[in-house]
């Protein structure tokens, strides 16, 4: 992702408030077997909806593909275990989530692992929201998000320019 003119921050209440908005939505779409976390920043989003929903099978799958905000080659740096494989084979429903959806090639790598799976986000942008079945806020393509566990409480120059 390049030529990111806005910023849109997360603080942890916000996080936390938004990723039970989606464990609310994923309600109405029945019950799930098991959750696979994209890791890293599906961690925290899948366990508050893990929580949420009592789902107690909790597995990860590794995935890098930025540096920084710089999109690099989709990397699986740990696949999903065979147990949890074996849950989707044998017709149980597994939801996958992952903090958020930005070009959609991170969704499209996970999909294809477990192709009946329900895939869940907190945030979406425009180019990856088909790869999405729920998600909760959509932003702009051209908007960089800030997670709360990237972030720390620092000075912030007043919006009319200067120092006060
Ligand atoms: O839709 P895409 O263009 O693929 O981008 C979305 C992915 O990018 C981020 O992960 P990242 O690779 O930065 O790793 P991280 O989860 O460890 O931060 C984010 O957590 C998503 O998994
Ligand atoms: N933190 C963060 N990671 C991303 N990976 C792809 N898009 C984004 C984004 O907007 N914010
Ligand atoms: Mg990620």
């Amino acid at each position: 992702m390049s030529d990111n003119q806005k910023s849109f921050p997360v603080s942890w209440d916000q996080f936390h408030r938004d990723s039970r908005a989606l464990a609310w939505r994923l309600m109405g779409q029945g019950g799930f077997d098991a959750v696979v976390a994209i890791a890293r920043g599906g961690l925290v989003p899948a366990a508050i909806v893990a929580r949420e929903l009592n789902i107690r099978v909790v597995e990860t799958v590794a995935v890098k593909s930025y540096d920084h905000q710089a999109q690099g080659q989709v990397q699986v740096l740990k696949q999903i275990s065979k147990p949890v494989l074996d849950v989707a084979a044998n017709g149980g429903r597994v939801l996958i989530v992952d903090d958020l959806v930005d070009t959609g090639a991170t969704a499209r790598a996970v999909r294809d692992m477990l192709p009946g799976a329900h895939f869940a986000t907190v945030y979406a942008k425009p180019k990856g929201r088909e790869m999405v079945d729920t998600f909760i806020t959509e932003v702009s393509q051209d908007t960089w998000i800030f997670f709360p566990w990237d972030l720390d409480v620092a000075y912030a120059a007043p919006i009319s320019g200067g120092t006060d």
